[in-house]
């Protein structure tokens, strides 16, 4: 990491400190005159108002004596609007300390004594070298879009979150978070195609969380016994990835106040209801349990302030489609423009973001990068090999990894492959052979599929063999090769398999098998790689000018903003959709989406 940007970043992050303070003491004033509504946590909210919490200091310790029933009387929903609560006088008001009720503390996630942020300062420098991310072009098309930051210390997220960010040594927002958080504090909606491996997650948290500890907005919740009402909902396709996104979202929202709650599949339910019983402001849900828990009038989402779909193409696609149509448009969920909705994903096909469009009011489109391009920090390399002489070429590159010791002791590799039955046999074959495998895919139990992660991701199996189940979001550390031992049949779905390597500013290796098999995928992958300046080899150049299929639907490798509004309305000649923004360079040609999903490769997601 060059020693300039880590001074400068270290700069910032010593200005940051001390303009959110003041800008904290500033708002003061302000928010108290305008009578702010103020966040009532959820274990508070059945309290009759002149009890809620005004003095963070004291707050877990308080809550575990308040005693009540929490569901069934009246409360305060997150951003109530009404003059119940604490914080008067503060912008944030006066949320530092944690949720706690039933003598529950909070639990610090970073394992830290107290997260003071002498020890974060000491940590400063992660290693982490977003420079490499400095010349990413960023397109944004829509009605007066806000601009973007370059420092943590520009936002108002609140003096409690922003410890946080520092605890997590975030010195510097990556380029998607630039972009779309004062897009989200602004209130509007977004669409956001960003890299894997870029900082997706943070970007919608940070905005919810903030957005909740600010409280704008807010109605009573109604008297409904049991039944826990979310302001927040952030559905993600698998459950791996909502626990994930639940373990980020509970560092982020540490002594906020702000509580985080999961609901998944494959686990009890009762652990889960006990947890939504507690209170919870942020709801990280796969689809499937979210439809049981409503069916059940466990949760109610008309609350919902802010609805999050993370890896949204996936969940728009035909195998969530129906699911998230129902959760969103027929339960009770407040429509587009009462709620804000957001939207991100590494890959936007065209005929999904016409879809997604129904969920959206005059929504932001930013692309950060080309869209649903790989990034040229993983070095992509294609290999011809017959199916017959996958397992042996295999064992060649697991070999010579662990011969030239590029990667470490460490080194973790995943492996890709198409059905289950071929994740359980080579996970079989190479531990025959001397090489420490699991796997992971949809018809392991819940239980398995978290200790094969678990086992993969402390070293002790350094190789995971995965069917598409762990191809997106999974953010792993010390991912250095991802081999596709089977090319998927979507361009799409390997620009999220090779994400798994070269996160956060680090370099990775991903390794494909290609044969004849694969001949449809042989264009769009040259244009991939040409994107991304990797070698292509002569042969695989050949087989895209041959291929019958081989039209590509990545605009022929420029670089343009992709938000289907304006091809529409280019199109038609009408500008309905597209109202302006900064879009500079055209669309390029793109073929149709085709689906990503055909039969038998749904089967490996939940
Ligand atoms: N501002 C930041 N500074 C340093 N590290 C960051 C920052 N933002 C995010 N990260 C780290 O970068 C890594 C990747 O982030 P994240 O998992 O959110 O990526 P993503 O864009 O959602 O990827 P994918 O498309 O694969 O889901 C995480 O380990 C996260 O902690």
């Amino acid at each position: 990491m060059p020693t300039s940007w880590a001074d400068s970043v270290a700069a910032e992050a010593s200005a940051a400190r001390s303009t959110v303070g003041s800008a904290n003491n500033g708002c003061i004033g302000t928010n108290s005159d305008s009578g702010r509504s103020t966040y009532v946590p959820p274990h508070l909210r059945n309290r009759p108002p002149s009890s809620a919490p005004s003095a963070p200091a004291s707050y877990a310790g308080s809550v575990s004596s308040a005693g009540g029933n929490r569901w069934g009387a009246p409360r305060l929903g997150g951003g109530v609007g009404g003059s119940s609560g604490g914080g008067r006088g503060s912008g944030w008001n006066n949320r530092s300390g944690g949720w706690g009720h039933g003598g529950e503390r909070e639990a610090n996630p970073f394992g830290d004594e107290d997260g003071t942020e002498e020890m974060c300062d000491e940590q400063e420098n992660t290693g982490i070298n977003f420079d490499a991310y400095e010349d990413i072009p960023v397109e944004t098309s829509g009605e007066n879009v806000p601009p973007p930051v370059n420092t943590f210390a520009e936002i108002d997220l609140g003096e409690a979150l922003n410890q946080n960010i520092r605890r997590c040594k975030y010195v510097k927002p990556t380029p998607v978070q630039r972009y779309t958080i004062p897009i989200s504090l602004a209130g509007r909606d977004l669409m956001a195609c960003a890299q894997t491996g870029s900082g997706k997650t943070a970007a919608f948290c940070f905005p919810i969380i903030s957005g909740i500890m600010r409280g704008q907005h807010g109605q009573r919740a109604p008297r409904v016994p049991r039944m826990a009402f979310p302001l927040a909902l952030i559905l993600s396709p698998t459950r791996e990835l909502s626990c994930q996104i639940h373990d980020e979202a509970r560092k982020f929202a540490y002594q906020t106040g702000v509580r985080a709650v999961v609901a998944y599949g494959g686990a009890p339910i009762n652990q889960q209801l006990r947890d939504l019983e507690r209170g919870v402001d942020i709801l990280v849900a796969t689809p499937g349990r979210l439809v049981d828990l409503l069916e059940r009038a466990r949760v109610s989402l008309q609350l919902i302030r802010y609805l999050a779909l993370d890896e949204a193409d996936r969940m728009l696609d035909m195998g969530f489609e129906p699911q998230i149509r129902k959760i969103v448009q027929q339960m009770d969920m407040p429509p587009p423009g009462v709620r804000q909705t957001m939207l991100f994903s590494a890959t936007f096909p065209r005929e999904i973001q016409r879809l997604a469009a129904d969920f959206l009011s005059n929504y932001v489109f930013l692309s950060v990068g080309r869209v649903g391009s790989s990034t040229d920090l993983i070095v992509q390399r294609v290999e011809y090999v017959h199916e017959s002489d996958k397992r042996s070429h295999l064992m060649d590159l697991l070999h010579a990894q662990m011969a030239n010791g590029v990667h470490g002791k460490q080194a973790l590799t995943l492996v890709f492959v198409e059905t289950k039955k071929g994740a359980d046999a080579l996970e079989h074959w190479l531990c025959t052979n001397g090489f420490p495998a699991t796997a992971i895919h949809g018809d392991r139990t819940q239980q398995e599929r978290e200790q094969a992660l678990r086992s993969f991701k402390s070293g002790n199996t350094p190789i995971l063999v995965a069917t598409d189940v762990a191809a997106r979001g999974l953010d792993i550390p010390h991912v250095a090769h991802v081999v596709n031992f089977d090319l998927p049949n979507d361009i799409d779905d390997y620009v999220h398999r090779i994400g798994r390597t070269g996160r956060a500013g680090k370099t990775g290796l991903a390794t494909a098998f290609f044969n004849e098999n694969n001949a449809s995928l042989a264009r769009a992958l040259v244009d991939l790689m040409q994107e991304a300046n990797q070698e292509v080899p002569a042969w695989l150049s050949r087989f895209a000018v041959r291929s019958a299929h081989g039209k590509s639907r990545r605009g022929g490798g420029r670089f343009g903003g992709r938000d289907f509004r304006r091809e529409s309305s280019l199109t038609r000649g009408v500008t309905d959709y597209y109202g302006g923004g900064n879009l500079s360079s055209g669309y390029g040609a793109s073929g149709e989406y085709a689906g990503a999903y055909g039969p038998g490769v749904t089967s490996a997601w939940d």
